[in-house]
């Protein structure tokens, strides 16, 4: 049985940078390492419906913070096969968001605190109703709201494809799900958190992992 982690930060602290950086780590000292990214764009139905809203369309779904996290849910209740079969057959298996996006995002959009309602939703509904399997370690890639607000910019600059969603364009919204994450990692929320700062250097963010914990001792070995 593999290790299943999952990197959870805002929208452009560089989770998919970090994620890359760590799997070619892995992947150099001998280990087999799957990965999923989560909204799965073009694969679940549900996620790219989610994306859209995001965007304007589907009149007002987006305005329900519980439809919306519905949405990304049903999408990783559809995936929830493949990450069993990945963590049955792999060293390791990362997740470049899974559930605690749902989380953060759900409580701040509705300004709760993590005791709140909607946080126990979630995980009522994506670890006991869709029996979604708990990660061993939850990583939070912290970075001030400035740096990921304006790398999210640069990257919609640089890719049109990557133009900010309603969410990214929120810096409210982005201050609150930075506090959720880091409420979650306080409560270790489901299994142990570590919290690395994401504005050095991309290979030693990863290198932040090594030294301690579950995540340090795949790291190293
Ligand atoms: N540690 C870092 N230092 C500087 N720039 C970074 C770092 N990590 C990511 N970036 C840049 O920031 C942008 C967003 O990174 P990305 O990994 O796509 O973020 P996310 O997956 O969290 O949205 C990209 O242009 C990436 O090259
Ligand atoms: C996966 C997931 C994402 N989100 C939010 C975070 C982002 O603001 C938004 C889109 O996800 P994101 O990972 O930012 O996708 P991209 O930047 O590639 O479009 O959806 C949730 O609220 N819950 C979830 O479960």
């Amino acid at each position: 049985m593999g290790e299943l982690i999952a990197v959870e930060g805002l929208d452009g602290a560089g989770k998919n940078t970090l994620v890359t950086s760590l799997v070619a780590g892995w992947r150099a000292h001998g280990l087999s390492v799957a990965t999923f990214a989560f909204p799965r764009y073009g694969v679940a139905v549900t996620a790219d419906i989610a994306a859209e809203a995001l965007h304007g369309e589907h009149g007002d779904l987006a305005s329900s913070a519980y439809a919306m996290a519905t949405l990304f849910a049903l999408d990783r209740r559809d995936g929830a096969a493949a990450i069993r079969a990945a963590v049955a057959s792999n060293d390791v298996v990362i997740l470049d968001r899974y559930v605690a996006s749902n989380a953060a995002y759900s409580a701040a959009r509705l300004r709760e605190s993590i005791d709140g309602q909607a946080v126990r939703w979630v995980a009522e509904l994506e670890f006991t109703r869709f029996g979604l399997p708990v990660p061993d370690h939850q990583v939070f890639l912290g970075v001030p709201m400035s740096v990921a607000a304006e790398r999210a910019v640069r990257r919609a600059q640089g890719d049109a494809s990557r133009a900010r969603d309603a969410y990214e364009r929120d810096d409210d919204l982005q201050s609150r799900v930075d506090a959720a994450y880091r409420e979650l990692a306080a409560a270790q929320w489901f299994s142990p958190w570590s919290v690395l700062d994401g504005t050095e250097d991309p290979d030693r963010v990863a290198a932040q992992l090594a030294g301690g914990g579950p995540v340090g001792r795949i790291s190293s070995s």
